[in-house]
């Protein structure tokens, strides 16, 4: 996921290896979150009294705070200025679009630099461990940064006062917005439309291999040093919680990954194109901002050019309708089992390194062509056999050539298939949307139905803005059809006129 510009999250390439069984979890579930947990018993949580949903999903850590904990923000703008951050012309304060965010002291110019975060207040793959013991088995066993990041986090966080970073630490959320904290049945029941359900499940399949790789590499061999009340599952959903969320890639660092206390206080706005990195010239991490803003307003940054889906997915909120202009939903198209060309159009798609389904991103501006090659390929007869490489290499973004691709004979077909795959989903949202029945079954407390409500929104947001991209791709087919099926029918009838008159 990472952008050529500073997402605020790169991708995440867990260990290639088949994600096994964490050892607690129930037989009958992928994965699951309800199971009894091992408690860290660290310390006493620094929360405030209030425990809004979002936050009871899993039991959690005992560190952080709720995310609108504005006492602990300030003890961490306290820290950060002790330790060496420049005098700000932002603060952190309670604000509409996220809850707590950096806002504008005072004027602010188009073009400005802002932060200057030192790289000593940077948390990277490099940092120094406070308990150096554990810091030098993760090094010795080459475990890649983000689960070094993720492992650092937690042994810093167990450490309370004697890490240094314990006012970060104490700032950052007990339970991240995050997919990686809905439970199996609450993804296959709100997002059952939409195709977020299965990169959450893989997502969090992954975090938890992650996690049963290192312990049974790691943890389970050194348990003075890796005690499972710390090193556990839910510490690791937490963490890699915080990292789906915070981290970010500096391009002018070689592209490593940090996490940027004050930075990260900032929230993200579709409509900003402006995001963090290291300037070399003042040393700090800083951005340079797109607009201006006066005092008392909320300073935004991009985390990327990323649809509402992948928004959901890494930092648990949907952008209001129409309003991501990076919006894009995954359609997924497929061969036809009854093909009788089936073998030899999958053969060509396995040679270009493709299979017989595939999914291809929409948005309200269009669709790529390499899902035309795709549906070209459906709906070729078995006469154009010698166009099904061409086809399935077009399709696969490999080629160079496509612009010219084209099969005018076949683009009615195509289009038309293409439609019909729309039209399908659509009308899976329209019935998740209307469902009057969409609710999970079970008996709940007031914090459970009010978390479920607000997982039932953020669903219902994301299912709204990916359904509006279907209907956009509908009307521009239909539209696209009607024109081509009116020019051949006026083509027929002219032809039959002059015929009439000839005769
Ligand atoms: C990097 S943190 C930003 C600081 C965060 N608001 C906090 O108080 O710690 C990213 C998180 O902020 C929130 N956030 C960021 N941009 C948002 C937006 N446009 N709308 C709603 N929430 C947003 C989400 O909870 C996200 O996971």
């Amino acid at each position: 996921m990472a952008t050529s510009t500073t997402a605020l999250h790169p991708q995440f390439r867990p260990p290639r290896r088949a994600p096994r069984q964490f050892r607690a979890l129930p037989p009958s579930s992928l994965y699951s979150l309800e199971r009894p947990r091992t408690r860290v018993s660290v310390r006493a949580s620094a929360a405030s009294a209030s425990a809004p949903a979002q936050r009871e999903a899993a039991s959690g850590v005992p560190w952080g705070c709720e995310i609108e904990s504005l006492e602990s923000a300030a003890s961490l703008e306290r820290w950060l200025v002790d330790s060496g951050l420049p005098e700000q012309r932002l603060a952190i304060q309670r604000v509409d679009v996220g809850e707590r965010g950096l806002v504008a002291l005072k004027n602010i110019r188009k073009g400005e630099k802002l932060l200057f975060v030192p790289p000593s207040l940077v948390i990277t793959a490099d940092s120094e461990w406070s308990c150096p013991e554990v810091g030098a088995v993760m090094k010795k066993n080459s475990v890649p940064d983000w689960p070094l990041i993720a492992t650092y986090l937690i042994s810093e966080a167990s450490l309370e006062g004697s890490s240094r970073w314990s006012s970060y630490i104490a700032a950052l959320p007990r339970q991240p917005y995050s997919l990686l904290y809905w439970t199996r049945a609450e993804l296959d029941t709100y997002l059952v439309a939409s195709p977020i359900r299965e990169r959450a499940i893989q997502r969090i399949t992954d975090v938890i291999g992650t996690y049963n790789d290192l312990h049974d590499r790691i943890f389970s061999k050194q348990p003075d040093l890796f005690p499972e009340e710390v090193y556990n599952i839910d510490t690791f959903l937490w963490s890699f919680g915080i990292l789906f969320s915070r981290l970010v890639r500096l391009p002018s660092m070689d592209g490593r990954v940090a996490l940027v206390p004050w930075a990260d206080m900032l929230n993200h706005s579709p409509e900003v194109e402006t995001f963090l990195d290291f300037d070399k010239s003042s040393q700090g991490i800083v951005f340079t901002t797109d607009r201006s803003y006066q005092p008392g307003e909320q300073v935004f940054i991009s985390y990327g050019k990323k649809s509402s889906g992948e928004l959901l997915l890494s930092y648990g909120f949907v952008p209001k309708e129409g309003t991501n202009p990076n919006d894009s939903v995954e359609l997924l198209v497929s061969l036809k089992k009854s093909d009788t060309c089936y073998k030899e159009k999958l053969q060509a798609l396995k040679r270009n390194g493709l299979s017989d389904y595939e999914s291809f991103p929409l948005r309200v501006t269009g669709w790529p062509v390499e899902l035309m090659a795709y549906a070209f390929l459906v709906v070729s007869p078995p006469e154009m056999s010698q166009c099904f490489d061409e086809m399935a290499l077009a399709a696969s973004n490999k080629s160079s050539s496509k612009p010219g691709f084209s099969y005018p004979e076949l683009e009615e077909q195509a289009l038309q298939f293409i439609l019909d795959c729309c039209e399908s989903n659509i009308t899976k949202y329209t019935k998740y949307l209307e469902g009057v029945d969409n609710s999970l079954q079970v008996s709940m407390n007031a914090k459970q139905a009010s978390r479920t409500l607000l997982l039932k929104q953020l669903a219902r947001d994301l299912c709204i803005s990916e359904r509006r991209i279907l209907y956009r791709t509908q009307f521009i087919l239909r539209r696209r059809l009607r024109d081509m099926r009116g020019g051949e029918l006026r083509a027929l009838s002219l032809f039959n006129g002059l015929r009439k008159l000839f005769k």
